[in-house]
């Protein structure tokens, strides 16, 4: 199919109707998402637009109406471990990390997770030994790709918040995923870390059969990262296109500045979360 951005694209991940209500509360109204094969779809709103819930229902974690389909596969009713071993692995706002192993071990064990499963039941005795020594070589190789292979030998608790999500987005990679879901991969790192982290994934999904969805308050991150932009509002897609078309639209404007004129008079050039305190400049 072609996308908003006029490239010609294999469907890896839809959503069709995505819903999810919470004590009869609607946190997603019937949302549709597409993300492409080497390509990376942002998904921003304010606070409690809906973002978290919309990968958790595509994570399987949270329960609602819709389908998601992963290459052909309708994932309805499939736990959140059976799609991790499809292929869609995530990274949290908050890294879930093993506080006293090293940064290495904790990729590690991703890796020799992924690996067991791959193996399957019928795997030999022999093989064990390869595939340790194997999910070791996968999860320096890791380190390495995110810049971090000088921390592999550091406990995960003496690390900075930056790191541990450098190490969280290894352990994503090490679990070849098909569909990787990045809850704000960068935070807290230092600004040539930031670039050089999201210019690694540009190269790594770019060009590859994999898709990746990025969940991020930065819109400086989203504009140099995505591809395409969702922009969520109260539980809807309020827009769909390039960074160029998101952050121009109206809508998208509206919904980021809230309803006080004052403050949309101040901000012409801002989008800021409507419960946030932080505001974040639209990069031109
Ligand atoms: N477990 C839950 N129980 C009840 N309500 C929830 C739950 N999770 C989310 N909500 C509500 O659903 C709505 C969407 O929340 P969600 O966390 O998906 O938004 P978000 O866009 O990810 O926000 P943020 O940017 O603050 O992380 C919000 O109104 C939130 O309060």
């Amino acid at each position: 199919m072609t996308s908003t951005d006029g490239r010609e694209r294999r469907t890896i991940l839809s959503v069709t109707g995505g819903t999810v209500s919470y004590l009869g509360v609607k946190a997603l109204a019937g949302v549709d998402l597409a993300a492409h094969a080497g390509e990376i779809v942002g998904v921003i709103g304010p606070n409690g637009a809906g973002k978290s819930t919309l990968v958790n229902l595509i994570a399987g974690v949270a329960r609602g109406g819709g389908d998601v389909v992963l290459n052909g596969h309708n994932l309805r009713g499939r736990d959140p471990q059976t799609r991790t071993r499809a292929g869609i692995v995530r990274t949290f706002q908050t890294p879930e990390l093993f506080g006293t192993l090293t940064a290495a071990q904790n990729v590690d064990l991703a890796a020799r997770s992924f690996l067991l499963y791959r193996a399957g039941r019928d795997e030999p005795r022999s093989g064990r030994r390869a595939r340790w020594r194997r999910s070791a070589g996968l999860a320096r190789e890791a380190l390495a790709t995110v810049g971090l292979e000088h921390r592999a030998g550091a406990r995960a608790e003496s690390m900075s918040g930056g790191e541990k999500k450098l190490v969280e987005l290894a352990r994503a990679l090490v679990q070849q995923p098909v569909v990787l879901i990045l809850d704000e991969p960068v935070a807290g790192l230092p600004v040539a870390a930031r670039q050089r982290t999201i210019a690694t994934l540009r190269d790594l999904i770019h060009g590859s059969d994999a898709t990746c969805i990025l969940i991020e308050h930065d819109m400086d991150v989203i504009r140099r990262a995505c591809d395409r932009i969702y922009v969520l509002s109260r539980g809807a897609v309020i827009k769909e296109g390039t960074w160029e078309q998101t952050s121009q639209d109206e809508a998208v404007r509206r919904a980021y500045l809230g309803s006080s004129p004052h403050q949309e008079a101040d901000d012409a050039d801002t989008i800021t979360t409507t419960n946030s305190v932080e505001r974040r400049a639209i990069p031109k």
